[in-house]
Parts: C-alpha cells; sequence; structure tokens
C-alpha cells in the first residue's frame, strides 16, 4: 500500500515519539539525550510536537528558540549525521509526499545550521543570543 503523506497532528506525534524513542536507544545520542531531559521526556515530546506541527502544518504552536538548548553541547558532524539517519528512515517508514519530503529537508538544514553555529561559538567566545 503508498504511504499517506503528513496530514494531522496524530501523523506529527507518530513521527516524533517514533523517533525520540530510537533516539533514546541510540548509543550515542541515547545519553547525551537521556542525561539532559531526566525525567522531562514528556514535556520535551510535547514541544517537538508543537515545533513540527508549526513546520510542517503551519499550525503556530511552537514559540521557542530552538537554537540556545544545543550551543555547549559536546557534539561533532557524526551525531548530527547519526540523528538525520534515524529522522529520514523513521519519516520514510511512515510517510511520503510533500510534507514527508519538507520534514526531511528542514531536518538537514536545522542540523547543518546548528553545527555551523556550534563551531562558530566554540571558535570565538561570543554567546548566542537566540
Ligand atoms: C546531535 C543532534 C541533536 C542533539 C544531541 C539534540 C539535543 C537536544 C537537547 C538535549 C534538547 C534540550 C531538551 C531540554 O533540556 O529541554 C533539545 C531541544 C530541542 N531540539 Fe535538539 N538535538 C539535536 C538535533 C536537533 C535538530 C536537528 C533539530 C531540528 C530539526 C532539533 C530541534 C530541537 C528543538 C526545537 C528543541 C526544543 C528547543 C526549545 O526549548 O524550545 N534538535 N535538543
Amino acid at each position: 500500500m503508498a504511504l499517506a503523506d503528513i496530514h494531522k497532528l496524530e501523523d506529527i506525534q507518530l513521527l516524533v515519539n517514533t523517533f525520540y524513542s530510537r533516539v533514546r536507544e541510540n548509543e550515542l545520542l541515547g545519553p547525551l539525550f537521556n542525561e539532559r531531559i531526566g525525567d522531562r521526556w514528556p514535556e520535551h515530546l510535547e514541544k517537538m510536537y508543537r515545533f513540527w506541527q508549526t513546520i510542517l502544518l503551519e499550525v503556530h504552536t511552537y514559540t521557542g528558540s530552538p537554537f540556545p538548548p544545543h550551543a555547549k553541547l559536546p557534539v561533532s558532524q557524526l551525531h548530527f549525521d547519526t540523528w538525520l539517519n534515524l529522522w529520514h528512515q523513521t519519516v520514510d517508514q511512515f510517510f511520503a509526499g510533500e510534507k514527508a519530503t519538507d520534514a526531511k529537508w528542514r531536518g538537514d538544514r536545522m542540523a547543518e545550521m546548528f553545527m555551523y553555529k556550534i563551531e562558530y561559538y566554540r571558535n570565538n567566545d561570543a554567546k548566542p543570543l537566540m
């Protein structure tokens, strides 16, 4: 059966829940997330539904600043590649279409931007404003 595209909040929830359950089990990424998030996983997942709902469904429920929690993470390109592999795999497992393609493209762009900014702040002793 052909896969449907991402249309509604329940689709985002399936995507986000499956993705983060894989992240938590991942050897490289799991400890990084679990150590920081601890017992706040329900809140993190809720926030990520809002983030992706805002980007993909244009329902503007996310009002945070995505970058600051990443600014000082001890991560390299390998962490972002691992994150992106899991994200692409999870999107492709459940969905196909314009929104699914956009979800992967947005993930790529955000990862690229985060890695760039992380390196910039590492090399320049400056503080991120947003
Ligand atoms: C190596 C890859 C990544 C790691 C290790 C990582 C880790 C984290 C951690 C630890 C938090 C903070 C949770 C908390 O303490 O509340 C967070 C928040 C968040 N992450 Fe990531 N992340 C990664 C990649 C990404 C990418 C590629 C995106 C976007 C596509 C993203 C979007 C977000 C957003 C929107 C938040 C919530 C920010 C807020 O508080 O409003 N992350 N991430």
